[in-house]
């Protein structure tokens, strides 16, 4: 009989019960045993969602990020706070989030500020996980009192409980050696960790554990494959069965390393990984268990069941009860519950799956392959029915954006002249000072501005009032920055909810849903709009807040545009065509965007292409095709305006050397990125290719709350002028400025200011 299982369900709670709760308590307005309590409570709920199921995750649960759930389980923490005395959960809030010297101070706690933990993407999704810190030095010590409790208040649920860890290889392979010392050389270390905490799971009778090594599958050096080999070895005697998980993607590979691994089972994703399926079936030992990932854990579609069952009968036939099936990965990626809706369309609703959707999906599927089709069949013909209608729904289907698609030529995404004679023209125009000064585009989004919104929305403020207090926002942000004495403005970005959701909201082929959330890092949720259809801009979107902002000041206010492959990238996209044709799409759309806002009088257009990197695929084979579409879509958005117009793209990171030609060939007048923690080495990349147009190398780190000295600006700006020419150099913070609070901001940008003034006067 096949098991059905999961591998890990959202924790954010249907309503963001978790945000608001982490929340408060950050503020200091409820208690820790508050927040504990709800998490105790949210775990609970999210254990009856999934009762039905062979076996349930347990220490998928995390305050924060499992990553960081599993450096604290084995005791690998940052030396910065090693020391300190309070309770664990603060500590742990201590590494994920960071500590001004100032808040520390307010708070008389016993020592000075901490730098937050690294945040990095989980592999190619929208999460972000607390990367490890690693140092020669390193020792693990075991604290398995989280996984030791969770699994027993399981337990007394009544749950079949299958805990599930980070796996040693993939945690190794994600965190970061501070000394640049061999993270390999810590493997004997850990294993003897890993060891340990197997050992106590199988002291409380755990049958199953369920370790995630996403790692496999992406493109390992030899000696990470050899890693591979001697941990698993190294825990082959723990008297627990591993069922070793991977996911996002095919094997390859790595398919007979993972195939041959001396553990009791392995989970594949069936949805990116199905090539794999046929080879593993011949490589896999038979008393082994083959775990597929047979929902798609990274979408909101519901899953085409009988053509499921078509390949997975004969495949439940050949392997009996050594078949389990599950989501392709995590249920983390997506929303909760398809019942909270209240508003989204029926029709467009009756496609969906959410995480609880989803586990039913796989009930269903489960009971047909034990008990034949027959027994479900009228969830099969609804599911079949749902998906025709989808196919067919003239709301899917635009022919003339299917037209323009068709008729998009090369000449589309070519600027009229190239960069050099561009930037004369436009410094002819623009007339700025050496080290211009700008910012990315938006300015604290505060809780006024949120409750506005969220009134506008629930009906009880009306549309006049809404976009007077939005206004107001924005005069507030033009006048800040005025008297900051900025060079290039922006109008800040009130009136945006999410600099995705906000255009999705708008294009016709988008739906967007009220509680389709999904953790991105912490307590912050982003919810991606659904694109279902064909793209197309029914009016001008952005051109009404610029023009008002443009109003205001007589200094170049800056247009602010999402771009196309980041508005894909972070969205719930189509499954029934090739996410380079939505791209595209999008591309025509905010394209005619672009030229609207230039007949508008807008001088300075920001494309925004924040998602751009991490969209790469996982291998990279893959990327010169994705890297090919992702360009084109961005010069057929940017590219029609005329030589005067100056367009700005931004990217919030800083690891370019991979991909700098493409960059480049984006062919953007100035870009604006992450640079400041790496001390402006990561332009080496720009400086090596000889990056020819302007460049805006952040100079202060926006998500930590500290305020970057005059002083340190300076040294930074020399420092990226010993790489670019000066006469190409601008002056801007990391990113956007949306999270942070006003107090923050405007100390920071006037010593930024004051920074750009000194160098200028020194040149
Ligand atoms: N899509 C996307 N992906 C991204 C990023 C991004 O900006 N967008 N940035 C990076 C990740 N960084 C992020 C930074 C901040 C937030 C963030 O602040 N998210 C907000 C939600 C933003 C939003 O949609 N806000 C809505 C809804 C606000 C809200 O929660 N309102 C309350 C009501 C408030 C009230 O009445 O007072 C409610 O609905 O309950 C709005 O402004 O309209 C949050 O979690 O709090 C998310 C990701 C990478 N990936
Ligand atoms: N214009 C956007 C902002 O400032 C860019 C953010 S990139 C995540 O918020
Ligand atoms: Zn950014």
């Amino acid at each position: 009989m096949t098991t059905v299982h999961n591998l890990g369900f959202p924790r954010i709670g249907a309503k963001r019960e978790l945000k608001f709760a982490l929340e408060s308590y950050w503020k200091g307005e409820s208690s820790r045993d508050a927040l504990k309590g709800l998490g105790a409570e949210l775990r609970k709920r999210h254990w009856d969602n999934q009762a039905g199921l062979d076996l349930v995750p347990v220490g998928d649960f995390a305050f924060y990020d499992q990553v960081l759930d599993m450096s604290f389980t084995l005791g690998n923490l940052p030396e910065r706070v090693s020391g300190f005395q309070g309770d664990q959960l603060d500590n742990y809030f201590r590494v994920a989030r960071g500590r001004s010297a100032q808040s520390a101070a307010e708070h008389r706690s016993c020592c000075g500020g901490v730098a937050a933990g690294e945040m990095t993407k989980w592999f190619d999704t929208n999460y972000h996980y607390i990367v490890p810190e690693f140092t020669a030095a390193t020792e693990f010590k075991l604290d398995a009192s989280r996984l030791l409790e969770q699994l027993a208040e399981a337990r007394k649920q009544g749950v079949k409980a299958k805990p599930v860890i980070v796996g040693p290889v993939t945690y190794l392979a994600l965190g970061k050696a501070k000394d640049d010392s061999n993270k390999l050389a810590l493997l004997p270390a850990l294993l003897v960790a890993y060891a340990q905490l197997l050992n106590a799971l199988a002291a409380q009778g755990v049958e199953w554990v369920q370790v995630d090594e996403p790692i496999l599958v992406t493109e390992l050096h030899a000696d990470w494959q050899h890693a591979f080999n001697l941990a698993y070895h190294e825990l082959k005697a723990c008297p627990v069965k591993l069922l070793v998980a991977t996911y996002f993607g095919q094997l390859q590979e790595n398919l007979y390393l993972a195939a041959n691994l001396p553990v009791a089972g392995l989970h594949i994703d069936a949805i990116n990984g199905d090539d794999d399926i046929r080879p593993v079936l011949n490589l896999l030992s038979g008393h082994k268990v083959l775990s597929l990932g047979v929902i798609n854990g990274r979408n909101i579609w519901k899953t085409d069941l009988t053509a499921v069952l078509e390949w997975l009968e004969p495949l439940a036939e050949r392997l009996g009860d050594k078949l389990w099936i599950a989501p392709s990965c995590s249920l983390l990626h997506v929303p909760v519950d398809l019942d909270s809706e209240q508003k989204l369309d029926a029709e467009i609703t009756s496609w969906l799956a959410y995480a609880v959707q989803k586990l039913d999906e796989l009930q269903v599927l489960a009971q047909a392959l034990r008990a034949g089709r027959d027994s479900v069949k009228e969830a099969l013909a609804a599911n079949q029915a749902a998906l025709a209608a989808r196919r067919s729904s003239p709301r899917v289907n635009n022919p003339a954006v299917q037209q323009a698609i068709a008729e998009i030529d090369a000449g589309l995404g070519a600027r009229k002249s190239s960069y050099p004679t561009r930037a004369a023209e436009q410094a002819a125009l623009l007339k700025l000072p050496a080290y211009p000064t700008t910012t990315i585009g938006s300015f604290p989004q505060t809780a006024e501005i949120r409750h506005a919104r969220s009134q506008f929305k629930a009906g009880t403020l009306n549309e006049a009032d809404y976009k007077a207090a939005m206004q107001a926002e924005i005069a507030r942000s033009v006048h800040e920055q005025e008297a900051l004495g900025l060079d290039v403005l922006v109008h800040g970005e009130a009136e945006r909810n999410d600099m995705v959701e906000y255009f999705g909201e708008q294009l016709d082929g988008y739906a967007f849903s009220q509680f389709g959330w999904v953790q991105s890092y912490g307590s912050r949720c982003v919810k991606p709009p659904i694109l279902f259809g064909d793209i197309s801009r029914p009016r001008a979107m952005t051109v009404e807040w610029i023009s008002y902002a443009q109003s205001l000041t007589s200094k170049p206010m800056k247009g602010m545009l999402t771009g196309p492959v980041t508005i894909l990238n972070w969205s719930f996209v189509r499954d029934d065509q090739p996410r380079s044709v939505s791209c595209k799409q999008l591309a025509l759309a905010i394209r005619a965007e672009v030229l609207d806002l230039e007949k508008a009088g807008v001088s300075v257009i920001q494309i925004d292409e924040a998602a751009l990197r991490e969209g790469l695929p996982l291998r990279k084979a893959q990327w010169k095709k994705y890297l090919d579409w992702a360009v084109e879509s961005f010069r057929i958005t940017a590219n029609g305006v005329d030589d005067r117009t100056q367009i700005h793209t931004h990217m919030c990171y800083s690891e370019f050397n991979d991909i700098i030609a493409s960059i480049a060939d984006m062919d953007a007048d100035v870009i604006t990125i992450e640079t400041s923690r790496s001390d402006m080495e990561l332009l080496d990349a720009f400086d090596n290719f000889n990056y020819p147009n302007q460049i805006g190398p952040g100079v202060y780190d926006i998500h930590s709350p500290n305020i970057p000295t005059q002083e340190h600006i300076e040294q930074l700006m020399k420092k990226a002028a010993e790489r670019i020419p000066a006469s190409r150099l601008w002056v801007n913070p990391d990113c956007g400025l949306k999270t942070r609070q006003w107090a923050e901001v405007l100390p920071a940008l006037t010593n930024m200011v004051a920074a750009a003034k000194a160098l200028r006067q020194a040149a």
